[in-house]
């Protein structure tokens, strides 16, 4: 779930996309890169931290007053250095592109780039695919020409070629040497884009295109909205913004960005992360007084931290008392999107310490907002038993998580999933706890769609209810993408010297 940020402005942008990579660094900790444009690219990526990969030495020379950036989890190809985002390529016109998401049928275009076309792909990843085939469509033209109109038709045609070829999620920032800055999300909307602008003094206006908003406040941009499904935004050279939805259909953005992924303070889709976390402890906590009257606990304790704001209604509900029992070093990254199994187990107790005080002969409730794999929860419960609880139960927003994502979420078998090959009752013996209680699906639903100004009629849950609304996910074809992903990794851990 990567994190990508395009900006087109009437100063330099390196050191603002720096600052968005900053405000994204929750969507992706792998690697990171920022390029920016005047006549020709500048760009700089690395793996590991924003903060780790740059110094101001290496942001401040990248020239140009148009830029994108990315910040990288990886859900396709490895973790080495050429399979860095942003990409780009020199011919026709030269043409970058950040993309956050994951193309289902990659291997069959990869072999029609390769064996049909001709052309060398220079890494495994499904992005570069998508960077081909946008490049081959706007190879008519030259960047002399400076009819915006020309180059916009052009770019819908090209864009539209891609809904039509590409199957899977994708929200992509671009930019085109000589013409200026692009944008444009997959036609079922399922990953986020968010868009800004900032009036100048002056009058002109520089804008932004990003998968959260939560770097706009700091920048100085006012929130426009979302880019639609379907719907392709350009910024030309002179600042002009042309936008238009060229392919809409199903729209099916995707729940877990709700239940964990974007930050917080980000809305999206017209929806407030923050408080459709907060709707959904307070439902799960309406069911558990249905279904568990008899066990209200002294204390309901977050896993930190994306669980907090979930955490916090649910006491509110229960009327029980809300404590931090688990502290969270904050400067330690996000556990499940790190890239093996061996670093997200070390990391639990890593970076989490329970608190005595808080736990010690309590009946303890521990909220998470999803379990995933169990790593974190069944860690988590071990320590809550070692400081003394007298009974934990264990609750999750999220229903549980049976199917693989291929739509950019990298859980991309069942094998690993928890809930995909145990029923409730294992989970719950596995974990250690006393009840154990998930979400259901339609309160998920509910508490995500219950207020906004949104056109969410069913968001994207394909990992609990198994609906994929594209790429023709077929049994068969969940048993090659599983084989082929877990291929990917094995390969990329053993580059790393790292086991699975
Ligand atoms: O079942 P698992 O595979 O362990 O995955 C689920 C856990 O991983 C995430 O936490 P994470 O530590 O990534 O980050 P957070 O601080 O945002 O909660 C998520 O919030 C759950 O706690
Ligand atoms: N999580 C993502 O959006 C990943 C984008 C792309 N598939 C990659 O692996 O780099
Ligand atoms: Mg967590």
């Amino acid at each position: 779930m990567c994190g990508i940020v395009g900006i087109y402005s009437h100063e330099p942008v390196a050191a603002e996309l720096y600052d968005s990579l900053i405000h994204l660094q929750h969507r992706g900790q792998d690697a990171a890169g920022i390029l920016t444009c005047d006549e020709r690219f500048y760009s700089r990526h690395g793996l590991g931290l924003v903060r780790e990969i740059f110094t101001p030495g290496d942001v401040l020379p990248l020239k140009g007053n148009i830029g994108i950036a990315h910040t990288r989890y990886p859900t396709a190809g490895g973790y080495s250095e050429s399979d860095i985002q942003p990409l780009w390529i020199g011919s026709p016109r030269g043409i970058a592109l950040a993309h956050n998401g994951n193309i289902v049928n990659y291997p069959e275009l990869a072999d029609e780039i390769r064996l049909k076309q001709h052309r060398h792909l220079n890494s495994s990843l499904d992005s570069e695919a998508l960077l081909l085939m946008l490049a081959d469509k706007l190879a008519t033209g030259s960047y002399a020409d400076n009819d915006d109109e020309d180059f916009f038709r052009q770019l819908c045609k090209a864009v539209k070629h891609i809904y039509r070829r590409m199957e899977g999620s994708y929200s992509i920032v671009s930019v085109v040497i000589g013409k200026g800055l692009v944008a444009f999300r997959d036609p079922h909307g399922i990953r986020p884009l968010v868009w800004g602008e900032r009036k100048r003094k002056d009058g002109a206006s520089d804008y932004i295109f990003a998968s959260e908003t939560t770097a706009f406040y700091a920048l100085g941009f006012e929130p426009k909205g979302d880019l639609q499904p379907g719907e392709v935004a350009y910024v030309s050279r002179s600042g002009k913004l042309f936008r238009q939805v060229v392919e809409a259909r199903e729209f099916r953005p995707c729940v877990f960005e709700y239940v964990y992924f974007a930050r917080p303070d980000s809305t999206l889709d017209g929806v407030s992360v923050y408080r459709s976390r907060l709707r959904m402890g307070q439902n799960l906590a309406r069911r558990w007084k249905e279904i568990h009257p008899g066990h209200i606990p002294d204390v309901v304790i977050p896993a930190p931290f994306t669980a907090n704001t979930a955490a916090l209604s649910f006491a509110h509900e229960l009327g029980v008392r809300y404590s931090e029992g688990l502290y969270k070093n904050p400067f330690i990254g996000r556990t499940f999107i790190m890239p093996n199994q061996k670093a997200r187990s070390r990391s639990v107790r890593y970076k989490l310490t329970p608190q005595r005080t808080e736990i010690e002969n309590k009946i303890v409730l521990i909220v998470d907002d999803s379990i995933v794999r169990g790593t974190t929860s069944r860690e988590i419960v071990k320590m809550v038993r070692e400081f003394g609880a007298k009974a934990i139960y264990f609750v999750s927003t999220c229903p549980p998580i049976k199917n693989p994502c291929f739509y950019g979420i990298d859980i991309p078998s069942r094998a690993e999933l928890i809930a995909a090959n145990h029923t409730e009752e294992q989970i719950r013996k596995y974990l250690g706890v006393d009840i154990l209680m998930y979400q259901n699906q339609e309160d998920l639903v509910e508490a995500v769609t219950r207020r906004g100004q949104h056109h969410i009629k069913q968001p994207c849950m394909a990992c609990m209810d198994g609906d994929y609304i594209c790429g023709n996910i077929t049994e068969q074809k969940i048993a090659i993408l599983e084989r082929q992903r877990e291929t990917d990794r094995r390969s990329a851990a053993e580059k790393q010297g790292d086991g699975k």
